[in-house]
């Protein structure tokens, strides 16, 4: 198994620093007639960040559902704080996932599809809904928190999407779906500040990109993806 940090034991681990262990066992994951992999294992802790790699179609996507517990695998378990992740949702613990689509409500303005997405996934926007306005700020969006989202560039319609994360305080795993992806330099370095932030405070993340990661990130476990499961490479 891949372990980013020491010998704790899993339990301990879960509630280390406050934050939640996102564990894969012996996972084993189909799409349709083909097996991406089997045998992986993977564990998550508090305070620590994952870059998962591999070339194209090999099956990042499809294992960043899984621990996300939006997919099933064909074998295994993904577990969070110890617990099946898809019961541990119905506690209220759950990874957020941002996947490589923006999910953008087009004719709703920045803000407004921000707090449609708050909502959504039952976070608070804050006093009169302060926090969405901030958070867009966070992500360099400040001088478009009214415009529709249709008339959005690429890299702008991506900060939105990340600025979900700047309402997220509790410490669980982001999973995040080539995060970076048509981000200029500062919409990265807003990116890995607040990565720096959840890290912090006992968050963890793993995230995939396949380009090199930014000298703002924080520092970050490499860690390839195979038939046969994960392996860590520097
Ligand atoms: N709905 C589906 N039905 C069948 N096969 C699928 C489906 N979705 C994806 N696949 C296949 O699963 C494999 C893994 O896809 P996945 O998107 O997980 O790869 P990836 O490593 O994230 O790729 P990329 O780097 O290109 O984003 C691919 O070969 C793809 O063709």
């Amino acid at each position: 198994m891949v372990d980013v940090t020491t010998s704790e034991s899993p339990s301990d681990a879960s509630l280390h620093a406050g934050g939640a262990c996102l564990r894969a066992v012996d996972l084993a994951c189909r799409r349709g007639e083909r097996r991406l992999f089997s045998g992986l294992n993977l564990q998550l802790q508090p305070g620590r960040l994952i870059w998962l790699r591999a070339d194209n179609g090999r099956g990042k996507t499809s294992l960043l559902r899984l621990l996300a517990g939006l997919a099933a695998p064909e074998s295994g378990d993904v577990l969070l704080a110890d617990r099946p992740v898809r019961k541990a949702a119905a506690l209220g613990l759950r990874p957020v996932y941002i996947g490589h689509a923006n999910g953008l409500k087009e004719d709703l303005s920045a803000a407004e599809t921000l707090t449609f997405m708050a909502r959504l996934h039952g976070r608070s926007t804050g006093q009169g809904g302060a926090a969405v306005p901030a958070a867009l700020t966070r992500m360099g969006m400040a001088s478009r928190i009214d415009a529709p989202v249709r008339t959005l560039s690429q890299g702008q319609r991506r900060r939105v999407a990340l600025a979900r994360l700047a309402l997220e305080d509790a410490p669980l795993p982001w999973i995040l779906d080539e995060p970076y992806d048509a981000l200029d330099s500062a919409g990265i370095g807003a990116l890995d500040g607040l990565l720096g932030e959840h890290l912090a405070r006992g968050g963890s993340a793993i995230l995939t990109s396949h380009q090199p990661l930014a000298a703002t990130a924080p520092p970050a476990q490499t860690v390839w993806l195979g038939r046969n499961g994960v392996e860590e490479r520097s």
